[in-house]
C-alpha cells in the first residue's frame, strides 16, 4: 500500500502552548482519512504544517514518501487544500471567481474550469452569483477550486462546519465520489465524529496535541459494537470453555471477575448454561453496547487523565 502522509514525532510549539506532541500519523493511498478532535486540538496546525502554511518544532513528515523541501514543493503540487475557506469575490459569478483564481495560480486550460463544475455538480449554477449560492453550494466551490489542479490528495479543514444536514450529505456524497472514481486520498478534520462516521476510512484521534488513537473504520466499528458483559467467579476459565466448548472467538477477558463476548451467533443462554454445569458463579449477564460519541466521549476523557 502506497504512503501518502507519514509523521514522525511531528511536534509544533507556540510561545504558551504545545499545539502538537509527538504526533504519528499514516494516510494510505484511497483512504479517507479523518482526523477528529475537539477545538484547539490541533487539527488545523497539522493540516498547515503539511500544507506548508507553518513550520515545525520538532519531528518530520513524508508527502508521497518525500521529505526534503525542494521535494515538498513539488509533491505539494499534487494536493488541494482547504484551511481557511477561500476568499471568493460575492458579485461574481461562479464562473468568474473560478477564473480569478485559475489565472492568480497560473493554471493553464479555461476549459478546466467546466470540467471541475461538473464534478462537484455546480456546472449548471456556473453563472450565479456567489453571494446568491446556498452555503452548501459555497463549500462546493471551495472544493472546485481545490480540485483545479487534478490533485491527488485533498486535505480539507472542517468542510462540514455549519452545513445543514442536506448540506452535510451533499459534500460527504461528493468526497465518495471523488475518492472513489478518482483515486483521490483525502484528509478532513472535523471535531464532530459522526459528521465523518459515513465516509471515514480510518481515524486520527487528536486531544490536546497528542494523536491518542489511529484506527480503521472497521475496526472502529468492532468497537462501538454491542457485546454481552458477564460477571462470573473466574472469567480466565470461562474464557477457556468458550472457545472450547462453544467456538467463540470473539471475547475479551476485562478482569478476574468480568469478561467481554462480541461473537455475534453468542446466546446469553448458552453462556450462562456453560457456567453453571462448570461450576463457575454467575453474577451477571447484560446486553451492553457504545455508540460512536459515547466512544469519542470515553477517549478524550481517558486522555485528559492520562
Ligand atoms: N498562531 C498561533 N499562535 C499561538 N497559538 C496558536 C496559534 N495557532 C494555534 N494556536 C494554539 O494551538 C492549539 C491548537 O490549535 P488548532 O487551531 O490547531 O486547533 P484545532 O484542533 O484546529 O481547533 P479548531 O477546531 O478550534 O480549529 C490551540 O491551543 C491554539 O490556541
Amino acid at each position: 500500500m502506497k504512503e501518502v502522509i507519514k509523521t514522525y514525532k511531528l511536534s509544533k510549539s507556540y510561545k504558551n502552548c504545545n499545539a502538537l506532541i509527538d504526533v504519528n500519523i499514516n494516510v494510505n493511498q484511497g483512504d479517507i482519512y479523518g482526523l477528529v478532535g475537539n477545538n484547539g486540538a490541533g487539527k488545523t496546525t497539522l493540516l498547515k504544517i503539511l500544507t506548508g502554511q507553518s513550520q515545525l518544532s520538532r519531528g518530520s513528515f513524508e508527502l508521497f514518501s518525500k521529505s526534503s523541501e525542494k521535494d515538498l514543493n513539488l509533491v505539494r503540487k499534487r494536493t488541494g487544500v482547504i484551511i481557511e475557506t477561500p476568499s471568493f469575490y460575492p458579485k461574481l459569478t461562479v464562473f468568474k471567481n473560478m477564473e480569478y483564481y485559475r489565472l492568480q495560480r497560473g493554471i493553464p486550460g479555461k476549459e478546466k474550469i467546466d470540467k471541475v463544475l461538473k464534478e462537484v455538480g455546480l456546472y449548471e449554477a456556473k453563472k450565479k452569483k456567489f453571494e446568491d449560492l446556498s452555503l452548501g453550494m459555497k463549500q462546493r466551490l471551495g472544493l472546485a477550486l481545490a480540485m483545479m489542479n487534478e490533485p491527488d490528495l485533498l486535505i480539507l479543514d472542517e468542510p462540514i462546519n455549519g452545513l445543514d444536514p442536506s448540506g452535510i450529505i451533499e459534500i460527504r456524497n461528493l468526497l465518495l465520489k471523488l475518492n472513489k472514481e478518482k483515486n483521490i486520498t483525502i484528509l478532513i478534520s472535523s471535531h464532530i465524529l459522526t459528521e465523518l462516521s459515513n465516509i471515514a476510512t480510518c481515524y486520527g484521534f487528536l486531544n490536546k496535541g497528542r494523536l491518542v488513537e489511529e484506527l480503521s473504520a472497521k475496526d472502529l466499528e468492532k468497537k462501538c459494537q454491542s457485546f454481552l458483559e458477564v460477571k462470573v467467579t473466574n472469567s480466565k476459565k470461562l474464557a477457556a470453555l468458550l472457545e472450547q466448548n462453544l467456538g467463540y472467538k470473539e471475547f475479551k477477558v476485562i478482569s478476574e471477575d468480568v469478561i467481554q463476548v462480541f461473537d455475534i451467533n453468542r446466546s446469553p443462554e448458552e453462556i450462562s448454561e456453560l457456567a453453571i454445569s462448570n461450576k463457575i458463579g454467575l453474577m451477571a449477564l447484560d446486553e451492553k453496547s457504545i455508540d460512536l460519541e459515547s466512544y469519542y466521549m470515553s477517549l478524550m476523557g481517558v486522555a485528559e487523565n492520562a
